[in-house]
């Protein structure tokens, strides 16, 4: 009788890296989605945009990129490739600039799709063109509205097997899903940390094992109404976790990086 191998994945994020040689190291199939939420500019154009090769703004995301560029000279360094939404954010001119730098500029007026699932169906669409899944970065997603933000857990959470190597950066955090079984997280603590969370959403209840952590757990129940790991610490650079459920797992990025 054969029985399904536990899930066992490797992660390093390497697009958080401050050396440009390991951040472009999986750039051709890396695709950025620039949301509508502030982002630092060191952030977002080195490092973000550095380490992938497609890049999308959903909706008012166009503007985020438009104003952190600052002058034509920069602007038109950093042009995307996809403009995608219902257009109720996106400035006139910043809509007009990238139309006539030849961007592709898509409104979609569905209103049962956030502009996030909107920019998911165009990348899923060229995916299926190049028969190559990507690696996404999500720039936001984890901060702002609640409902925005819960939108965000949920579509990673529902993607997790069809697209696990999903990630959203903000300001303050790098946050993915860590589905059932176990996962090894490599982390440069030079530029990550040291606070991180094991968070049971969208599930009734994990048991959760760690290593590598301050406050390591040993077959401990997690759940939202339950014990919930915030506010732990990483204590090397490899971090292993087991979980029976899919949750959510976030590192801080320390604010001068
Ligand atoms: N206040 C916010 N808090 C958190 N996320 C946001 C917020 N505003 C926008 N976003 C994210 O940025 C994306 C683009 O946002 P934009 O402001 O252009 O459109 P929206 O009309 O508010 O969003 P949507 O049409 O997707 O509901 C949204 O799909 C969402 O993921
Ligand atoms: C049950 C239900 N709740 C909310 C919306 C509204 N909504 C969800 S996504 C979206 C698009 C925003 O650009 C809008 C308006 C809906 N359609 N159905």
């Amino acid at each position: 009788m054969s029985s399904s191998p536990l899930l066992n994945r490797k992660w390093k994020l390497d697009f958080l890296s401050k050396d440009h040689s390991q951040r472009i190291q999986n750039k051709a199939r890396t695709a950025l989605i620039i949301l509508n939420q502030p982002i630092d500019e060191e952030l977002l154009l080195k490092r973000l945009w550095d380490s992938s090769a497609w890049h999308a703004c959903a909706d008012g995301g166009a503007n985020r990129l438009y104003d952190l560029c600052g002058n034509e000279e920069r602007r038109s360094q950093f042009l995307p490739d996809l403009i995608k939404g219902d257009f109720d954010s996106i400035r006139p001119e910043v809509k007009e600039y990238y139309r006539k730098k030849g961007v592709d500029v898509i409104q979609d007026n569905h209103q049962d799709y956030t502009d996030l699932q909107k920019c998911f169906a165009s990348l899923g669409e060229i995916e299926s063109r190049v028969g190559e899944q990507y690696t996404v970065l999500i720039s936001g997603g984890l901060t702002g509205r609640l409902d925005q933000t819960i939108h965000t857990l949920s579509v990673f959470h529902k993607l997790r097997v069809s697209r696990p190597r999903l990630f959203a950066i903000t300001n303050e955090n790098v946050g993915w899903v860590l589905d059932h079984g176990e996962h090894t997280i490599h982390v440069d603590m030079s530029s990550l940390g040291p606070t991180c969370g094991l968070l049971p959403v969208g599930i009734d209840e994990t048991i959760l094992s760690t290593k590598g952590l301050r406050w390591n757990l040993t077959e401990a129940p997690s759940s939202f109404d339950g014990l919930i790991s915030t506010s732990n610490h990483l204590a090397g650079s490899e971090i292993w976790i087991k979980t029976t459920k899919p949750i959510w797992w976030c590192i801080e990025i320390p604010r001068e990086h």
